[in-house]
């Protein structure tokens, strides 16, 4: 059964691509499988930034926690004082059975309990006053402990999250949403239980282990040694457990990533699912994955559930020779009464840590792993980091030049530009034509810096982008992409996106506001004047709620709003009807005046907003020049928009507009060759 979950890689270069073919996919990802060990999956992006190997894996359980310092530090004095709260509470646990036996040796001993209760007023006072003080010490933990739990967990959140948005689209085109999802949510809850109980309860029972072992040992050192020697077992069992644990629990926390990415894939997909019938096998691949995840919580449930009763039998079993052995010297007079009873309950009292040690245990290692996969992410490095000598940027003009520009998705792959030379002059309107798959969209990309070339450079205003600070090298840039996405927020947030509310480029309400009206004016954006709130309105995750064609032109808008000194437009009316586009077209074509503008054409009629038009072909810009002028000198170029018409002609909403058989309006020649001519490459041609 195909994966219906998985989007599908975007063909190479298929000359016969329908426009609405051309709709960009989702690049497929890694599965957490390669994710985790760091490989480069097979239909996997190339090019995007490799996954680093899961360090921490390598590392000891104390070496991979240790790593949190940076974020426990603010909170160190708050959970020590958690600490000696919770070691206040055992020690006051543990000193009961002393008090029991001044008890059991004096007045109970003496018999003179029964003619006189004021003996035991003491005791049973002492005792009362020590279980409140357990009591108050186990509160005063809590709250401890609970403010810096959540406040690390909330800044460790913050800083994966800013992570996550520093690094390249290259790092989300490989990494699978679910996996960062669970990460940033389940993984950081793990952690922040573990901190405000785990890591607590781990300490407390070794210190309580320890003093209650050495109270065994003063009390009664045959016994103690005796009731020491389960300690032997229990450290193996421990240690093996522990070695099983983290290679299931790692598992469960991948497979928990790769539940929610499938899940994020089929919300994301369901018109689809739905259009091709195939929400079944979506249901079906959701249940092998759900039951592939129950059969791992049920093999750490086993293993947890082994290591428990394992470790509940050996205290329980040496207490029983304990207290065969200690009847015996009890019996003979080598032992006090008193002494036998603060024995047992002293060893009652390590007991709980004893058998807890497995949850513990179990507790730790699923935060070790939850580490892990924390600094799995945080420890990817971004390669398009800021330069640390920046170049300080002077008013922005707007000149863009491509020079000598090589680009490679990956080490791997043949470049997709090649040697690419491109001058954009201030203010003008360059149209980027080419076949599908010739990396007309790669090119857009380089000029925000959305990626970095490979080799060769982007300049603006002379100055490669490369040595400005990466806000100072995006902010004079705005981009609409083919693939509008909106965020869940209202039209007016979505559209001004790209307006500084604050910092040196701020713009004030008023300017703000008028920049909105603008904008959706130019984008022809008349139908949200229809929205329930109008421009206040809440549309939906990404904007699914309105149509391609409304959302292309939000998109539009968010672009002319940010009043970008370049401009980048990837065939941003693609989804537009013929009389809209006509419309945007012409008031585009005025406020674009001073601004330079690269506007990727899809369409014959997207290349009359150009004042030239460069060909990309085989990675390289092989012709410049107005659009009459290529048509009458270059071959491919005229290849190129004789395909373009015919996908445009073949595009339905065109057949029935209404001005179909208006004359032409994008100005392209008409004498243009026959649209099935052969591309002048091939050997046809030749
Ligand atoms: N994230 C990616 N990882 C690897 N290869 C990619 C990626 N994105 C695009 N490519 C490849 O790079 C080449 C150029 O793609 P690009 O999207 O730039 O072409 P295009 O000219 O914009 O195509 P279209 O006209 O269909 O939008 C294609 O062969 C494509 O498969």
């Amino acid at each position: 059964m195909p994966d219906t979950t998985r989007s599908p890689r975007p063909s190479s270069a298929d000359p016969s691509d329908s426009p609405d073919q051309k709709k960009r996919t989702r690049p497929r990802r890694a599965s957490s499988e390669s994710a985790r060990r760091g490989a480069s999956p097979q239909g996997a992006p190339p090019g995007a930034a490799a996954v680093p190997p899961p360090v921490g894996s390598q590392l000891s359980t104390w070496a991979s926690v240790r790593r949190l310092y940076p974020y426990v530090r603010p909170a160190v004095p708050r959970l020590v004082g958690g600490l000696l709260s919770a070691l206040g509470a055992s020690l006051a646990a543990l000193a009961i059975p002393r008090v029991l036996q001044t008890l059991v040796e004096g007045p109970l001993a003496e018999g003179a309990a029964a003619h006189d209760l004021g003996a035991l007023v003491v005791p049973v006072v002492l005792v009362l006053v020590l279980g409140v003080a357990e009591a108050g010490f186990v509160l005063l933990r809590r709250n401890l402990v609970m403010y810096p739990g959540t406040r690390i967990e909330a800044v460790m959140r913050m800083a994966l999250f800013r992570h996550l948005q520093d690094l390249p689209a290259a790092f989300h085109d490989r990494w699978p949403g679910g996996q960062l999802l669970s990460r940033i949510m389940g993984d950081l809850g793990l952690l922040r239980r573990w901190l405000i109980f785990g890591l607590l309860q781990l300490v407390v029972s070794a210190v309580t282990i320890v003093v209650g072992v050495g109270i065994l040992l003063a009390t009664a050192g045959w016994l103690g040694l005796v009731y020491l020697a389960g300690a032997i077992p229990v450290t193996v069992i421990a240690f093996r457990f522990s070695r099983r644990y983290r290679v299931i629990a790692r598992l469960s926390q991948d497979q928990s990533g790769d539940l929610a990415t499938t899940v994020e894939e089929s919300v994301h997909g369901i018109r689809v699912l739905k259009a091709f019938g195939r929400g079944r096998d979506a249901l079906e691949s959701f249940t092998g994955q759900a039951e592939e995840l129950r059969r791992t919580e049920i093999r750490k449930a086993g293993n947890q559930a082994t290591v428990t009763t394992s470790l509940q039998l050996i205290p329980e079993v040496t207490l029983a020779v304990c207290l065969v052995l200690g009847s015996v010297l009890a019996a003979r007079g080598q032992i006090s009464l008193g002494d036998l009873v603060a024995f047992f309950l002293t060893a009652a009292v390590i007991n709980g840590p004893v058998v807890d040690l497995g949850m513990t245990l179990s507790m730790t290692l699923n935060a070790r792993t939850a580490v892990d996969r924390f600094f799995q992410v945080m420890e990817t490095a971004n390669p398009l980091a800021d330069p640390a000598d920046p170049v300080e940027p002077g008013p922005v003009r707007g000149h863009v030049e491509l020079r000598d520009v090589t680009y490679r998705y990956d080490d791997a792959s043949p470049p997709v530009l090649d040697g690419l030379d491109l001058e954009l002059p201030e203010g003008t309107t360059t149209a980027l034509v080419g076949l599908t798959g010739s990396g007309k969209s790669t090119l857009a990309m380089l000029v925000p810096r959305i990626a970095d070339v490979t080799s060769g450079a982007v300049l603006l205003d002379g100055v490669d982008v490369r040595r400005l600070r990466r806000t100072d090298a995006r902010r004079p840039v705005a981009v609409a992409f083919e693939d509008p996405t909106l965020f869940s927020a209202s039209v007016r947030d979505n559209v001004l996106l790209g307006v500084q509310e604050s910092g040196p480029d701020a713009v004030d309400e008023q300017e703000r506001e008028r920049r909105l009206h603008e904008a959706l004016e130019v984008a022809q954006a008349g139908f949200v004047a229809d929205l329930p709130d109008g421009v206040d309105t809440r549309i939906g995750e990404e904007g699914l709620s309105l149509s391609g064609g409304q959302r292309q032109r939000l998109a539009l808008a968010r672009a002319i709003a940010a009043r970008p000194a370049v401009l980048v437009l990837d065939d941003p009316l693609s989804a537009l009807d013929v009389t809209t586009e006509e419309a945007v077209t012409a008031r585009l074509h005025e406020v674009l005046a001073g601004t330079t503008t690269l506007v990727i054409a899809h369409r014959p009629s997207t290349v009359a907003l150009a004042d030239r038009v460069a060909v990309l072909q085989d990675g390289r810009i092989t012709a410049v020049g107005t659009h009459a002028h290529l048509l009458a000198t270059d071959a491919h170029y005229r290849y190129v928009i004789s395909n373009l018409e015919q996908d445009w002609e073949h595009y339905p909403d065109h057949a029935a507009a209404p001005d179909d058989a208006a004359p032409d309006r994008t100005a392209p020649d008409r004498t243009a060759p026959d649209r099935t001519a052969p591309d002048p490459r091939s050997e046809d041609a030749r």
